[in-house]
């Protein structure tokens, strides 16, 4: 899979001009665990594997810390969003609860993923099934700046549904 990921790769280059701006993290990777990958060219996310020796089972709304066996030295100036995957929560069910979860830059630990099920029916999550995806994102530090009056606007302070449905 990779090297074909690699071979296509390249024909995409070759063909549109198109170059994947990659930007390098050092891993460290627990005996056993999988490193996470992309599945296909255009993919946004690199598809984790859950790092457990037995199925895990999760019951209706139950929550559940599933390991990946990864730790990540992410660069400054970036975050990893941790998000699910799209057929887990259609089929069954089964999203995170913190989504998109947040990895930090200074973050060492093993990154966990916390799945819940909102499916009718307990689900069983396999060694190294697919449980979510890591997407890596540029982010800019916000400094605050207290003022008393802020630049007035058309919205204004409308919201939460305030132009209607349609
Ligand atoms: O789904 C997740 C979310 C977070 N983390 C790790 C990496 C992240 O950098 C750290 C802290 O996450 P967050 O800031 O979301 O949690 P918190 O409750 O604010 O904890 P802390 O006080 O440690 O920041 O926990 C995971 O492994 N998985
Ligand atoms: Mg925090």
């Amino acid at each position: 899979m990779a090297e074909k990921l690699v071979e296509e790769n390249n024909k995409e280059d070759n063909n549109n001009n198109i170059k994947n701006n990659e930007i390098n993290i050092r891993v460290i990777l627990e005996e056993g665990a999988k490193l996470p990958e992309y599945k296909t060219i255009g993919s946004a996310g690199m598809d984790i594997f859950a790092f457990i020796n037995k199925d895990l089972e999760i019951a209706p709304l139950e929550r559940v810390l599933v390991p990946t066996g990864v730790k990540m030295e992410i660069p400054v100036g970036y975050e990893v969003q941790v998000r699910p995957r799209s057929g887990l929560a259609l089929k069954h069910g089964l999203t995170l609860v913190n989504s998109p979860g947040t990895i930090d830059s200074d973050y060492r630990g093993e990154i966990k993923i916390i799945m819940i099920n909102l499916g009718k029916e307990s689900y069983n999550i396999k060694p190294y099934d697919r449980i979510g995806q890591f997407i890596l994102k540029k982010v800019d530090k916000a400094k605050l700046e207290v003022v008393s009056e802020l630049e007035n606007t058309l919205r204004g302070e409308g919201g939460f549904g305030h132009t209607g449905k349609n």
